[in-house]
């Protein structure tokens, strides 16, 4: 089985080429999902996350305030180790899991979406690496109207990653998702 390694900065289009893949039903495993699993009350790292940063990362229903502990972790890299720490493990149990399903099932493409692919050294596990592109100012304004954001924030987001250029470097394809969307399709296609 193939494994390809899908990454790129924060918001610069990874889940706009996913879905390219997934349209051709192509099976993705998403890392911001299964990061998103792993911290539902009641599992391991909920509770190891309660431990370490209090109940003010709580709602009033338990549940993870997440623009509450980004704020936190986003703004303090000693922090953000300590979160990384607690869910990066389990994150990549889960995608080891649901990566040997595709194989079990027999098929012989699966996508790795990851954001953080370079920075935890999950490449050396896939046959080939996607780096998705757009220039930095294009990726600070998606992000700011995402996620509404202010400009600090997206900022200190995008500075807690290998940077865009570092990225290329590594990759084996970039996609460049700079411009429309159907000519980020047209790439990946090929
Ligand atoms: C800090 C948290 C609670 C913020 O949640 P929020 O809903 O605002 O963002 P979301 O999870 O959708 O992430 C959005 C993007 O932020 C970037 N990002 C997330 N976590 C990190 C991190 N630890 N370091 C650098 N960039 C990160 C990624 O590009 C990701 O696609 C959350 O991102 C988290 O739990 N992060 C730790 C797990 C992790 O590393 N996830 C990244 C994929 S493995
Ligand atoms: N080619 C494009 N033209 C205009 N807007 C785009 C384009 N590609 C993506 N966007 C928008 O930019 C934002 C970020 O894109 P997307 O969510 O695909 O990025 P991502 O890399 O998956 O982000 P993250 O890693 O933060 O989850 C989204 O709001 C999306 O709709």
């Amino acid at each position: 089985m193939k494994i390809l390694g899908l990454t790129g900065g924060i918001a610069t289009g990874k889940s706009t080429v996913s879905q390219v893949f997934r349209h051709e039903r192509i099976p993705i495993v998403d890392a911001d999902r299964i990061a998103r699993q792993v911290v539902e009350p009641g599992q391991p790292a909920y509770r190891a996350l309660v431990r370490t940063f209090g109940e003010a990362i709580l709602h009033p229903d338990g549940t993870l305030n997440r623009p509450r502990l980004g704020q936190i972790v986003f703004a303090d890299e000693q922090l953000r180790r300590r979160l990384n720490a607690i869910t990066h493990p389990a994150i990549r149990r889960q995608i080891a899991w649901e990566t040997l399903g595709h194989y079990l099932r027999g098929e012989p493409l699966v996508v790795l979406d990851i954001p953080l692919l370079f920075e935890s050294r999950l490449d050396r596990f896939v046959s080939d690496t996607v780096v998705v592109y757009c220039p930095e100012d294009t990726q600070l304004h998606r992000l700011m109207a995402r996620d509404t954001l202010d400009e600090e924030a997206c900022r200190q987001r995008m500075g807690a990653q290998m940077s865009m250029a570092r990225k290329c470097e590594l990759a084996d394809h970039v996609v460049d998702n700079s411009g429309e969307r159907e000519v980020t399709q047209e790439q990946t296609v090929c």
